[in-house]
């Protein structure tokens, strides 16, 4: 049986913020249709580590292998061409605009037409749009916001901007999406929700995903793989019931070692 090379690959990242290292030689591995945690207590460089796996920031050292190709600096404009989309953990959607218009600019990388045939709507620009218009609103059927997409954003409860934002990521056809606490601030109901929705993109369409979240109950349930960070070093690594066992997450999170 030959093995697949994962999706992701990350070897001996270092990062640091005017001499304080954020996050110290981290390698671990992501395969292609995964859904990976990656959790550890505040402050321990998830964020961080999600802004080097899109390439938000540079690595100080290491190499980023993603479609069997390997980076040692991704720009994230080149992150988004290669497939990687994100949520971030405050919200980042255009507020005064309706649901439909932010979904539709996920597919920003997606237009053919240039900005001359936008504005004078000729050439490839009807065409182009009706295009989009079909994906995103199969976003937001799958996502099941029909019922908002003429809603403007910021008139929307929290939990449903959320969802918002993951229909925009996904409407950019990703092969990794990167979730930084997809379910903050969400009672059980609506955590629950989001974890369906996000099984069911991994499904449907075979999306690879990495998310940060605190909660360990909808961790477990959810991924299939962990990564475990503590004062930006990696402490776990392993199938859910694999870290749950070990000693040095175990000693992480009770606080024994700190
Ligand atoms: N832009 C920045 N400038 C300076 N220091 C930073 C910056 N971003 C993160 N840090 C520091 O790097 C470390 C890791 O932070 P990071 O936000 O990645 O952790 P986290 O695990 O995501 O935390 P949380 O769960 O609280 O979001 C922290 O000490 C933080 O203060």
């Amino acid at each position: 049986m030959t093995a697949h090379a994962p999706l992701l690959e990350l070897q001996h990242i270092s990062l640091s913020f005017k001499g304080i290292k954020a996050i110290t030689d981290i390698s671990f591995a992501v395969q292609q249709g995964e859904i990976c945690a990656l959790i550890g207590p505040n402050g321990a460089g998830k964020s961080s580590l999600l802004n080097v796996i899109n390439g938000v920031y540079q690595p100080d050292e290491g190499v980023i292998s993603f479609n069997s190709k390997s980076y040692s600096r991704m720009k994230a404009h080149q992150a988004a061409v290669q497939g990687i989309a994100r949520t971030f953990q405050n919200i980042a959607l255009f507020k005064g605009m309706s649901v439909l218009d932010n979904v539709l600019t996920g597919r920003n990388l997606k237009v053919r037409s240039n900005w001359l045939e936008q504005m004078l709507n000729s050439g490839r620009a009807p065409a182009d749009y009706v295009s989009q218009r079909i994906k995103a609103e199969e976003v937001i059927d799958f996502l099941r916001i029909n019922q908002w997409r003429n809603s403007i954003v910021g008139t929307l409860p929290y939990g449903l901007q959320k969802r918002v934002e993951l229909a925009r990521a996904l409407a950019s056809e990703p092969r990794l999406l990167l979730l930084d606490e997809p379910m903050a601030g969400m009672n059980n109901e609506e955590k629950a929700e989001m974890s369906a929705f996000i099984l069911d993109t991994q499904r449907e369409f075979g999306t690879t995903v990495v998310l940060i979240e605190h909660d360990i109950g909808v961790v477990m349930n959810l991924s299939g793989h962990v990564v475990v960070l503590d004062y930006g070093k990696k402490v776990g690594d392993g199938t859910p019931d694999e870290v749950r066992h070990n000693p040095e997450v175990i000693a992480a999170y009770l606080g024994t070692k700190h």
